[in-house]
């Protein structure tokens, strides 16, 4: 599995460990990245006229000095920029002695139009914002809008947060070795990054299992083990029960999409619950989804009781208040181990409902035996259960995820352009497939649905929540111009299809 995304910290232990067992030394990586990143320039950029290739003083440094050393060998024309000398004894010394180009100071850049950037400037130890010569060539390369194969890293490019620190290069292609790092992932970054090229420059899947990490791309490879299919002996209640709750009579439409997105997601048996006031306008609009009356907590038990929904969606035009509390905290209270409750989907007004009470809502969801907790902010309702977190400048989004589901005992979907997914247990994964066609209102009630229609069919919370916003995201990405949150139940069909295949193989 190559899903894993590795933090600098990370890196820095696989490199360690790598060099440690052998056979390659740390120049010998080295060597190896260089040779990966010589490799695409030539093969992108057969027929470049000139290629400039830019080096700082660190490892990244380095791999350029080893990238300008084997482009000259090929007989591409290289001009050499170094800003800052290598450090003693370091691997990138060693590549900037074996670099016998004429080397300029990156003070003095200038470049031609038809010209090709390499930069290797600052990747995975860039400690501060872009300034003086590494800006400056940032200004020139962007004004003359050259093409930039990247080394790690676009230079100003957290590769933690996604962050651009002062400035950044857009690159057309990023060469990044042994696993994806989350600032290729996470916005701005991903941006910047253009196409990414995972290198392998020796560091064997041993390593990284030794390394452990707990980030990952949002990719099938990570949950399509326990992505559901029918048993050929499958009955509508064996394949799953979601419940979803709707709001009053002129809000019931969200819970419709969520209640369509559930079995369409393949949750056998779909029931919209509704107040008695809206009985009416939801049955005028449901055909193969059923209709329960639930007004008061007593008829959320009763449900419970007698048809044992194994999932619900709660939030999506439910309206803010008491009855989302305590509607809620009923449903936390019942045992998992009955088989009664897998979990909840809290969405929405669900979510905001609990603004002032996040204490009451995390203790119900922390408790041993309590059904998992989902809950799908997007970025204002996750500032109004985590005001704190949101508000600490030093943590990306990443971090935001991970410390919110820890301290909620939920698994958290940070919705966006890069939804991130985060698990009490430690685990988060980003995703990338997505476009922003899925900006559109009654979007987010889908996504509630498919995890809710998921976890109805006994994929556990963490993996039902990453499923859900890949397909959600493909589906999108797929349809592309005229979406609307109507079309997005029947455009996760052919995603779903094609998902069942390769979980047969
Ligand atoms: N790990 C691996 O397996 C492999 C890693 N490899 C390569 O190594 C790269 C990481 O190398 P690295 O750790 O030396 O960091 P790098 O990005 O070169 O920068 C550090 C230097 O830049 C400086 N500096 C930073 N920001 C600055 C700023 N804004 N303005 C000014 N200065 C700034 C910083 O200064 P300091 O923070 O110490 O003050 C320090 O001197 C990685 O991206 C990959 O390409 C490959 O060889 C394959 C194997
Ligand atoms: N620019 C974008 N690129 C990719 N996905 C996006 C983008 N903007 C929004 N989305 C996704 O669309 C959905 C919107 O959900 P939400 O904000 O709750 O909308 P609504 O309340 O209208 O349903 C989320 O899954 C989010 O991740
Ligand atoms: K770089």
């Amino acid at each position: 599995m190559r899903n894993e995304l590795l933090s600098p910290a990370e890196m820095a232990e696989a490199d360690r460990l790598a060099i440690a067992a052998g056979p390659l030394d740390g120049y010998g990586l080295m060597q190896r990245a260089g040779e990966a990143v010589a490799a695409i320039v030539l093969a992108r950029y057969p027929g470049a006229m000139r290629v400039h290739v830019l080096c700082g003083p660190g490892n990244n440094g380095g791999d350029g000095y080893v990238v300008a050393r084997l482009l000259a060998e090929a007989g591409v024309d290289v001009a050499l920029w170094a800003s800052g000398e290598p450090r003693t004894g370091s691997d990138a010394a060693l590549a900037a002695a074996d670099c016998t180009l004429e080397r300029h100071p990156l003070s003095a850049f200038t470049a031609e139009a038809g010209s090709l950037v390499v930069d290797a400037i600052y990747g995975a130890g860039l400690s501060k914002p872009l300034s003086g010569d590494a800006k400056g060539a940032v200004d020139i390369v962007t004004g003359m809008n050259l093409p930039v194969v990247a080394i790690d890293l676009p230079s100003g490019v957290s590769d933690d947060s996604g962050e651009v620190l002062g400035s950044a290069f857009r690159a057309v292609v990023t060469v990044t070795f042994a696993r994806k790092k989350p600032g290729h992932l996470l916005l701005p970054g991903r941006e910047r990054c253009g196409e990414i090229v995972l290198a392998d420059i020796g560091i064997r899947e041993e390593i990284i299992d030794q390394v452990a990490p707990r980030t990952f791309e949002n990719r099938p490879g990570l949950w399509i083990a326990t992505f559901p299919a029918p048993a050929v002996d499958a009955h509508k209640y064996k394949r799953g029960h979601t419940s979803v709750f709707s709001g009053g009579p002129s809000a019931t439409g969200a819970a419709r999409l969520s209640a369509l997105a559930a079995a369409r997601s393949g949750a056998g048996a779909v029931t919209v619950l509704s107040p008695a006031n809206a009985m009416h306008v939801n049955a005028a609009h449901l055909t193969s989804i059923m209709l329960r009356k639930v007004d008061a907590v007593e008829d959320v038990h009763d449900l419970i009781g007698d048809r044992r929904p194994s999932s619900f969606v709660l939030g999506p035009g439910f309206g803010i208040g008491d009855k989302a509390r305590d509607f809620t905290l009923a449903m936390l209270a019942k045992n998992r181990q009955d088989g009664a409750v897998e979990g909840l989907v809290l969405d929405a007004d669900g979510i905001t409902s609990f603004r002032n009470a996040t204490a009451t809502l995390f203790e119900a969801a922390g408790r041993p035996d309590a059904p998992a907790l989902i809950m799908t902010p997007h970025e204002g309702e996750f500032g109004r259960l985590f005001a704190d977190i949101a508000a600490d400048t030093a943590l990306s989004k990443l971090a935001k995820a991970r410390e919110a589901a820890r301290r909620a005992s939920a698994v958290i979907v940070y919705k966006g352009a890069d939804s991130v997914i985060a698990s009490p247990d430690g685990r988060a994964a980003i995703n990338g497939n997505g476009a922003p066609w899925l900006a559109t209102a009654g979007s987010g009630d889908v996504l509630a649905g498919i995890i809710a229609g998921l976890l109805a069919q006994g994929m556990p919370a963490f993996e039902a929540a990453c499923a859900g916003v890949w397909i959600h995201a493909e589906a999108g990405s797929r349809f592309g111009p005229g979406l609307i949150a109507e079309d997005l139940p029947l455009a996760i069909v052919p995603v779903l299809r094609e998902l069942t295949g390769s979980a047969a193989r």
